[in-house]
């Protein structure tokens, strides 16, 4: 079942298209990698698909107007002074925000996600004394806390080393398989690439190419890689 599909997109900015006729869909429960050489439009295009980036032409389309869409970002210089703990920052996805009064419900929730992110023994510690790994780790438990249908991750494990990166890819693949999430990556990590997604989709000026991981050469992204190493 396709979540998300998109027909003959294009985008322009000052008279210069990234690109035109990309089109392509999101599986159900997939996850579905969106890679390219820098600057080719991935960001803009996960902004196109959470509806911050108008499309110059072409469609994006939802099988279903209720989705829930999560989103983490690589990095969020504003941690550096944001003196709350973890789980208060992760809390801050509830519609009650800091208050204290949490529904037993969202309670469950929230000690579910720490435990599955494996921020326990860290819930009580401040977010900005965490280290790379495990910040991301509190951003991926914040979107989840939305228990979102379809999470959004731009270059969300750059900078980590790998047991960071496998440990927050392996909560990713839980939710993946547990909780019938539906992930669209971009990511320059070819190891990330071959271990974790389904599907890519490949921009590049000329066009977009979606295929399967498994019989995509990964050779064509070695070149774009290296300059992200
Ligand atoms: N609002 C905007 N106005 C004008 N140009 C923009 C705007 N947003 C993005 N761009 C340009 O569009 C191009 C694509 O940017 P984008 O961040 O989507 O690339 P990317 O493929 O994600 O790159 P990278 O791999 O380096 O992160 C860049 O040249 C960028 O400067």
């Amino acid at each position: 079942m396709k979540v998300v599909t998109g027909e003959n997109v294009g985008i322009q900015f000052d008279n210069r298209w990234l690109y035109r006729q990309i089109n392509f869909a999101v599986n159900k429960q997939r996850i579905l990698a969106i890679v390219g050489d820098n600057g080719v439009g991935k960001t803009t295009l996960l902004r196109a698909i959470l509806g911050v980036q108008t499309l110059t032409e072409g469609t994006i389309k939802y099988s279903d107007d209720h989705q829930v869409i999560a989103y983490v970002p690589q990095y969020r210089p504003d941690m550096q002074a944001f003196p709350i703990k973890i789980s208060e920052y992760i809390s801050l996805s509830f519609d009650s925000g800091l208050l204290p009064w949490k529904q037993p419900r969202e309670k469950k929730l929230l000690a579910h996600i720490i435990e599955d992110t494996n921020l326990r023994q860290l819930a009580n510690s401040r977010i900005d004394t965490a280290s790379g790994g495990e910040k991301q780790r509190a951003y991926l438990a914040q979107a989840l806390v939305k228990q979102p249908n379809i999470l959004i991750l731009d270059e969300a494990t750059a900078n980590l080393d790998n047991s960071a990166k496998y440990e927050f890819m392996e909560v990713v693949k839980h939710y993946q398989n547990h909780h019938e999430l539906t992930i669209l990556m971009v990511s320059h990590d070819l190891d990330i690439i071959t271990r974790y997604a389904d599907d890519y989709l490949l921009l590049s000026k000329e066009g977009g190419e979606q295929g399967f991981v498994a019989d995509l050469d990964i050779t064509r992204l070695q070149e774009g890689s290296q300059n992200h190493a």
